[in-house]
């Protein structure tokens, strides 16, 4: 029923201040007519938009409604069984087509009626997400609901003035508010974020190797797969990557699969791979793949960075006034320049000669290198300042396992850790835990949660016997 108007009441209202100035509430009689037609558009517009965004399931309701009221409940039993019947099958014969087209569209109404939509309110109001000015309370528009095989995507449009930040600290109260293990939220667009509840850990489990692609692109690469079950691509070429760890965290498997998903590249000549292997274990099992562009002891690693040097200088040279950004051709390729634990040259190297060359060299790329297509990526196991002094000269971070919490933003930069990023809360258990990291980007400081692929010694092994040597007559 209509609530009696406000003006009613407040007619009569009152308000002095102390300078005895006298405040009269204009008062509008709205009549009720124009609340009665407010009320019905509004239902009206809720309608069509929940028809547009969940045709599958108002179809599901509103077909057997229809049979019901014009043939009788017998037909629309009959219907909704014959339906239920074909649905199940459809889904034991092709489950892949029907999630695609109705398990997953129906799951994202159900979830947006009964979990999303009938606590959107309440959990707004507790968490203190909505806002109360003048005795009116202000949500957050719900927008839309998708879900995926792992999480429900929530679209949210937020108040004019909040911020992600404000959600992202309330990711807690919104993980328990809608019964989900964790909460994560990423901003959409100017206004929007994404709330992205994982419904189950699709990283709990390894990930097998990607599979290699048939086309050579230095640009974005498969690495392993989003929580919400996406495959992640990692960007290599116009950044330097930084893969920080504790000991059997997984630091290889981002290696070996950035290397991996470079083969094609490299096979058609418009990639290059060169590697320092300090500590002779991840990178030497597949040394065939690098040709004369591996090295493992100091010295030969001070060379080879100090030749990656003298490549960017040359290319800086050639390409001042004439271009600006590199494009990989045959002749001058994208060089990814891969160490394995980099403190083994520069913190834990005793000759101080080779550390100054070290570092000075990788300083050298890390500042100069990504316009010209030299680009560095670098795993790490202790962050500390003083054992990588350039850390911050890596645009891109990856935390894997961290031994402390404050490790996170020494990695991931400040706040990682308050944003979500608890990289000293990943298993120990290599099955579980080993690959999993949050990775941060320098275009989107939002950390994501990834697990790269397993890129086992088999899987390293055929990589070898198919690629050594690929591209090399070029
Ligand atoms: N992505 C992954 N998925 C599943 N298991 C993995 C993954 N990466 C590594 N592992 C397992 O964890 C073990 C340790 O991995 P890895 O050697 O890459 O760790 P690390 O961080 O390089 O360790 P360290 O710094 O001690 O060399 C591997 O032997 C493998 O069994």
């Amino acid at each position: 029923m209509l609530r009696k108007l406000p003006g009613d009441y407040t007619r009569d209202i009152v308000s002095t201040a102390p300078d005895s100035l006298v405040f009269r509430p204009t008062v509008v009689n709205t009549p009720a007519i124009f609340t009665i037609a407010v009320i019905a558009l509004r239902t009206i517009a809720g309608l069509m938009r929940m028809v547009w965004r969940h045709p599958v399931a108002c179809l599901a309701v509103a077909v057997p409604a229809g049979l019901w009221v014009v043939y009788g409940w017998r037909v629309a039993l009959v219907a909704v069984v014959a339906t239920a019947s074909a649905l199940a099958g459809w889904r034991l014969a092709e489950p892949v087509s029907y999630s695609a087209w109705a398990g997953l569209r129906l799951r994202a109404w159900w979830r947006w009626m009964w979990i999303y939509r009938r606590h959107w309110q309440p959990v707004m109001a507790v968490s203190g997400l909505a806002k109360h000015i003048g005795g009116r309370e202000y949500l957050p528009r719900l927008l839309k609901v998708t879900s995926t095989p792992m999480a429900d995507l929530v679209t949210v449009k937020m108040l004019s003035g909040q911020s992600a930040a404000e959600w992202q600290d309330r990711a807690d109260n919104l993980a328990h508010g809608f019964a989900a293990p964790e909460c994560r939220v990423k901003l959409a667009k100017p206004g929007r974020v994404i709330l992205v509840f994982p419904q189950r850990d699709v990283l709990a489990t390894p990930i097998a190797a990607m599979p290699v692609s048939d086309a050579a692109q230095v640009g974005a690469l498969p690495i392993g797969l989003c929580e919400d079950g996406s495959p992640y691509l990692l960007k290599l070429h116009g950044t330097h990557v930084l893969v920080a760890g504790a000991t059997v965290a997984g630091k290889g498997s981002w290696l070996w699969s950035a290397i991996r998903g470079l083969l094609p590249a490299t096979a058609a000549g418009l990639a290059e791979v060169w590697a320092l292997d300090p500590k002779l274990m991840e990178l030497s099992y597949g040394r065939e793949l690098f040709r004369d562009r591996y090295a493992a002891s100091p010295e030969a690693c001070a060379e080879l960075l100090e030749l990656a040097v003298k490549v960017m200088q040359e290319r800086a040279g050639r390409f001042a006034g004439n271009q600006r950004n590199h494009v990989p051709t045959v002749q001058d390729p994208f060089v990814l320049v891969v160490v394995d634990e980099v403190a083994f040259l520069t913190a834990y190297q005793t000759d101080r000669k080779l550390k100054e060359r070290i570092t000075s060299a990788l300083a050298t790329l890390t500042t100069q290198g990504r316009a010209v297509g030299v680009g560095v990526l670098a795993a790490l196991q202790d962050p500390r300042k003083e054992v990588l002094n350039i850390r911050n000269l890596f645009p891109d971070k990856i935390a894997l396992r961290l031994d402390e919490p404050s490790q996170v933003d020494l990695v991931l930069g400040d706040g990682a850790r308050d944003r979500g990023a608890l990289a000293d809360q990943i298993s120990s258990n290599p099955a579980v835990g080993a690959g999993v990291g949050y990775v941060r980007l320098e275009a989107s400081p939002e950390p994501i949660r990834v697990r790269a692929a397993y890129v086992s010694d088999i899987d390293i092994r055929a990589m070898v016997a198919e690629f050594a040597g690929a591209g090399e007559d070029r």
